[in-house]
């Protein structure tokens, strides 16, 4: 079996969080909530290396955080780009032929469960490409900028998608490449796989694995850490 490498994002700067600290580091039951998400991946036996991004003046403390909590399979720290694909594709970059599989994560969802992880590699391996999702339970009406509805897609078919996003390194690399030379900007990395023609595979999640993004989140996370996800305190 190929081995399999994590890519974890945390060059972002938390502008919606509005804390002067950026929000990958406020702390989540007395540890930085990157450093959550790092030790999760630590324990989870299949992986065998962690790529971790961050902004460009954070390498020293982060290097700090994997002495401090012996987050010994993070094996190269890297300053990212401008934009969340720019952090991805430079993470991508530091990946060897030796990698067969990766896995895309945001350094700001703590809370994922290990069982979800995994279930997002193996379908990764039987389909090529898998990502975390769950399904809307509000409406979604499309919106004009004069605040008029538009439209009112089909429910059954939105999901709200999440990380990991699991693929072969090898046709990621690939749709990065295309969406470089396209000039395009995703949001997410499966957005990429699918305009080169891969077809990506939605493996059901939970509501729990959120994305710590506004203040509100924050407290939500410790709610979720002390009720429903015990096993994810780093
Ligand atoms: N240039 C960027 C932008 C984002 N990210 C990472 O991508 C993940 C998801 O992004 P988001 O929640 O939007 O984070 P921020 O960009 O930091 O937040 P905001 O949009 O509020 O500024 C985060 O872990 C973030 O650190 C990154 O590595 N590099
Ligand atoms: C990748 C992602 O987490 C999927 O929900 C999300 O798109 C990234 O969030 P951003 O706020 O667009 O950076």
């Amino acid at each position: 079996m190929g081995r399999l490498a994590v890519v974890v994002v945390a060059a972002g700067k938390g502008s919606r969080m509005r804390t002067q600290e950026s929000k990958q580091y406020l702390e989540l039951q007395g540890k930085p909530i990157l450093v959550h998400t790092l030790s999760l991946f630590q324990r989870i036996d299949e992986v065998d290396t962690i790529v971790l991004v961050t902004g460009v003046d954070d390498v020293v403390r982060c290097s700090g955080y994997v002495e401090q909590f012996g987050l010994s399979k993070v094996h190269h720290i890297v300053p990212g780009g401008a934009e969340r694909q720019h952090s991805v594709h430079i993470g991508l970059q530091q990946l060897g032929p030796d990698v067969e599989w990766v896995m895309v994560h945001d350094g700001v969802r703590p809370l994922v469960s290990a069982e979800h992880v995994l279930s997002c590699w193996r379908m990764a391996q039987a389909a090529e490409a898998a990502v975390l999702a769950v399904p809307v339970k509000d409406t979604i009406k499309v919106v004009n900028n004069a605040g008029t509805i538009q439209s009112t897609p089909d429910r059954r078919s939105l999901w709200a998608i999440q990380t990991p996003q699991a693929f072969r390194l090898s046709m990621l690399k690939q749709a990065y490449e295309q969406a470089d030379r396209d000039g395009f900007t995703g949001t997410d990395d499966a957005m990429l796989v699918e305009r080169i023609g891969t077809p990506v595979q939605v493996v059901e999640s939970d509501y729990c694995n959120i994305k710590i993004t506004t203040p509100e989140d924050l407290r939500w996370a410790e709610w979720i850490m002390d009720n429903v996800r015990g096993e994810n305190k780093g």
